[in-house]
């Protein structure tokens, strides 16, 4: 008899063959309902916090009535929204009154450090309309265009939705990374500074360089700015596939980067940072890395259709994969750290 993957493992082969067709009746498809319909979870979700229920709902609990004249939504409107929010738990029904779930009040509602709306607002502006394309990206083995050629003024939106998805593991880096004091960091592809940030958080004799494409650079320049850590943190445009790295270093960073590229080009991106490197100098490759399978965890499992439908040779890779890379390139493999969700740390030293 056929069954679900959760009642059989998911390494056991679904194969149906002629005798198991009287088994067809066993079998039913609320596991591909369940899938195909989380686009309208997602898309709820989006909606959701676009129109500001859970910010709405910081304010205490309120009834339909009240729920729709804190949003500006009509009561039905607001209905469907909400009861969608209840529905996937994000929102509790106490009564006839919202309520804001635990999770919702810390990450939705704007009312805490932890927001990860930008996360929302950059997957539904950004990601949903690309993604709607992805079986025709991987058919042809490209996207229509790559999330470089993006209108400018998405270009924030992106910059704070990565920084919103990777908080947790910025926050994680610096106890895993184990840097010696006041070490000097080159965040190569650093994004907004955050990472960058985060260790200089940890260490305030750390100094360092975030180096970025130009547009991001001018993000990062003003994000660094405005939160005090200009004075430790500078800011340099340049394409790392093309452009020097900047010298005098102790320390790289390439956080969420090796994913836009083949493994040839990622090797010869290590082989650059090398080449800036002192020997003993530390590197820290901060990704979505799988099993040697890239279907652990499955949300990079998912990321990976993320990164190919957003650059031309975006995937996930291995812990496995990056540790050849950097034995190819004249590091020494030092270990893998978990960081938060599906983020890890593979370490390496300059051999
Ligand atoms: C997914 S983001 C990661 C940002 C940041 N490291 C983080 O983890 O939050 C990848 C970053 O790499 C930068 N990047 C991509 N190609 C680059 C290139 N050729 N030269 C410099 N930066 C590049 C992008 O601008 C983007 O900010």
């Amino acid at each position: 008899m056929l069954g679900w993957p959760e009642r059989h493992g998911p390494a056991q082969a679904q194969v149906m063959t002629n005798t198991d067709a009287h088994s067809h009746d066993a079998v039913d498809p609320d596991r591909i309902f369940q899938l195909a319909q989380g686009f309208m979870a997602s898309k709820h979700l989006f909606a959701a916090s676009e129109l500001g229920l859970f910010e709405a709902l910081g304010q205490g609990p309120v009834d339909l009535a009240g729920l729709a004249a804190r949003t500006g939504l009509t009561a039905r409107t607001a209905r469907i929204s909400a009861d969608a929010m209840v529905a996937l738990g994000l929102l509790e029904r106490q009564g006839d009154r919202y309520a804001n779930t635990p999770v919702a009040a810390t990450f939705l509602s704007g009312a805490t450090p932890a927001d990860m709306r930008p996360l929302l607002k950059f997957w539904d502006r950004l990601s949903y309309p690309v993604w709607t394309d992805l079986a025709g990206a991987l058919g042809r083995g490209r996207p229509a265009s790559q999330v470089f050629d993006i209108d400018e003024e998405l270009v924030p939106i992106m910059s704070a939705g990565i920084e919103a998805a990777t908080a947790a593991a910025c926050r994680a880096l610096p106890a895993a990374a184990g840097l010696p004091p006041a070490s000097r960091v080159l965040d190569i592809g650093g994004g907004t500074g955050s990472w960058a940030m985060a260790l200089a958080q940890a260490d305030p004799d750390l100094t360092g360089t975030v180096f970025e494409l130009p547009g991001v650079a001018a993000v990062a320049e003003e994000r660094l700015r405005t939160a005090g850590f200009a004075t430790r943190i500078s800011v340099v445009a340049g394409d790392l596939l093309t452009d020097d790295l900047p010298r005098g270093h102790h320390a790289f960073l390439l956080a969420n980067v090796v994913h836009y590229f083949t493994p040839e080009t990622n090797q010869a991106v290590l082989r650059a940072i090398r080449a800036v490197a002192e020997p003993g100098a530390r590197l820290l490759l901060a990704d979505f890395w799988t099993d040697p399978t890239h279907t652990q965890p499955l949300p990079a499992a998912l990321m990976a259709g993320e990164f190919a439908i957003h650059v031309n040779d975006g995937d996930v890779y291995s812990v496995q994969e990056s540790a050849a890379w950097l034995a190819a390139t004249g590091w020494s493999y030092t270990g893998t750290a978990p960081l938060a969700g599906p983020i890890s740390l593979v370490t390496a030293k300059a051999a």
